[in-house]
Formats: C-alpha cells, sequence, structure tokens
C-alpha cells in the first residue's frame, strides 16, 4: 500500500540527508521520482544537505497543487514512481491534502520531510497537517544535541547569539552556534526542551560561565 510518510525533527538532524538517500537508491534502481522543495537554502528548485550534496528539485510555490502537477506530468506522458518533497513545513494545509490524494488516488508513495515545530516551538501549520494526516511519521535516528549534551528536541531562532521570541514564522536560515563557528546576526540554534524554555544558548551559556559571578576571586581561599 502506498504511504503518506512524514519523516521529521529537529533542524540539522539529516532530514535532507535522508531524502538525496531514498532518491539515491530508488533511481538507481531505475525508479522515477518528482522532486519538491521549498525555500531550500541552496535557491529556489534546488533540494540539498549540509554534507554538500544537492539535486534539482520543483519549487513548491504557494500555488502549486501538487495532484494537479502530477496529473499534468503523467498525462503529458511523464513517469513518476514515488514523490519526495523537503521543508514540508513551508506548505499549506491544503498542500498536504493534495499530498493525501496523490497517494490514495494516484497510487504513489509520498516521502516528505520537515520539522515540525518553529521557533516558539509551536506547530508550523503544514506540519501539523501532516501529522493529521500521514499513514506513518518517523522521527530521523540521528540525534542533533544541544550544546549540553542532551537530545536536542527544539529549534530557537538567534540574534547574535541570543534566542529570540518575536517575528515572523518563516526566515529561511542555517543553523549557527556549533562550537567553532561565529555567531550570525541571524541564525538558529538546536535545544534541549529545558534550555529553550530557560532560552539558553551555547553562547549565552558561555558568557554566563565565564561571567565574574563565577570565576575564582583572586586572593580567595
Ligand atoms: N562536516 C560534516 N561531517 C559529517 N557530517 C556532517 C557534516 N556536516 C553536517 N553533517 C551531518 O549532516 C547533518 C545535517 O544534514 P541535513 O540533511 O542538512 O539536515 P536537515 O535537513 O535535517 O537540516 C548533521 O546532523 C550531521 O550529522
Ligand atoms: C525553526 C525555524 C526554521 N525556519 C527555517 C530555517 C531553515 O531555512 C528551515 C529549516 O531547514 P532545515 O533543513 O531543517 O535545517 O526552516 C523558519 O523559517 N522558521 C523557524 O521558526
Amino acid at each position: 500500500m502506498p504511504e503518506l510518510v512524514f519523516f521529521s525533527g529537529t533542524m540539522d538532524c539529516g532530514k535532507s540527508t535522508l531524502a538525496l538517500q531514498i532518491e539515491h537508491n530508488r533511481s538507481s534502481r531505475g525508479l522515477q521520482g518528482m522532486i519538491y522543495s521549498r525555500n531550500d537554502r541552496a535557491g529556489r528548485g534546488k533540494l540539498s544537505s549540509r554534507l554538500g550534496l544537492v539535486t534539482e528539485a520543483v519549487e513548491a510555490a504557494d500555488d502549486l497543487d501538487f495532484y494537479a502537477h502530477l496529473i499534468g506530468h503523467l498525462s503529458s506522458g511523464g513517469r513518476v514512481d514515488y514523490v519526495i518533497v523537503d521543508e514540508a513545513q513551508f506548505l499549506a494545509p491544503e498542500q498536504i491534502d493534495q499530498l493525501a490524494r496523490v497517494v490514495d488516488d494516484l497510487e504513489l508513495d509520498v516521502f516528505a520531510f520537515g520539522i515540525t515545530t518553529d521557533f516558539r516551538s509551536k506547530l508550523f501549520p503544514g506540519s501539523q497537517r501532516l501529522v493529521e494526516l500521514a499513514d506513518r511519521i518517523e522521527v530521523l535516528q540521528v540525534e542533533a544535541l544541544c550544546w549540553c549534551g542532551a537530545r536536542a528536541t527544539h529549534n530557537a531562532r538567534t540574534v547574535d547569539g541570543r534566542m529570540v521570541v518575536e517575528g515572523a514564522q518563516v526566515v529561511v536560515g542555517d543553523v549557527v552556534g556549533d562550537v567553532d563557528s561565529p555567531q550570525a546576526e541571524v541564525g538558529y540554534e538546536v535545544l534541549c526542551r529545558r534550555h529553550h524554555r530557560r532560552r539558553q544558548t551555547s553562547a549565552t551559556a558561555r558568557a554566563a560561565a565565564l561571567s565574574p559571578d563565577v570565576l575564582p576571586v583572586d586572593g580567595a581561599k
């Protein structure tokens, strides 16, 4: 039975890499996929992974009707054996309904990849609809880690290293705050729930550790 599968996780947990692996494994066996993405960091019409792999994709703009697009492709003699959709959190709920119809009426597997919650830990509308409609939800097995070493479960947006909770839901960007990387002005950092609740990023934790309150005082015995 064809399925609508939602592969979800935090930013930087390997979703796009897995999408590219699924595409590679199927296409190398002669199957033909239709690949969609939206707002990929590499640009329009791309599906890219931080491991450096990238492939062409159809940009799933607001006005794209997945069902109609696939019907158009098939009726003009094209072949489609499966569908991959990256950055699915950015899709409108109606577009997720169209993907469910692709599974049920066109009998194609649809593999959708995306983050579940935004920087305020609220569901993206597209992810909410996927949770409601997917046959299966797969949480990625590669753990992204919080700076404290715990499993990262939440996405924080940072400005100069500080977590912010105001702003537009959609701001395309990359993770910062690795031990070696400089703090970009606006970026993202994955955190465990405890540190997301406390708004403690790697930069603010580092600053707190270096603050005079916790440094040994000269002459203190
Ligand atoms: N230099 C590197 N060496 C090995 N693995 C890396 C490197 N850079 C990134 N990765 C891996 O790539 C993952 C991010 O993959 P990506 O598919 O871009 O994530 P997502 O789509 O979930 O945001 C990281 O969690 C890490 O496992
Ligand atoms: C948390 C959050 C993220 N985004 C953006 C930032 C990136 O462009 C993508 C996630 O990409 P990834 O491949 O999973 O790393 O989403 C956003 O717009 N709003 C947010 O709240």
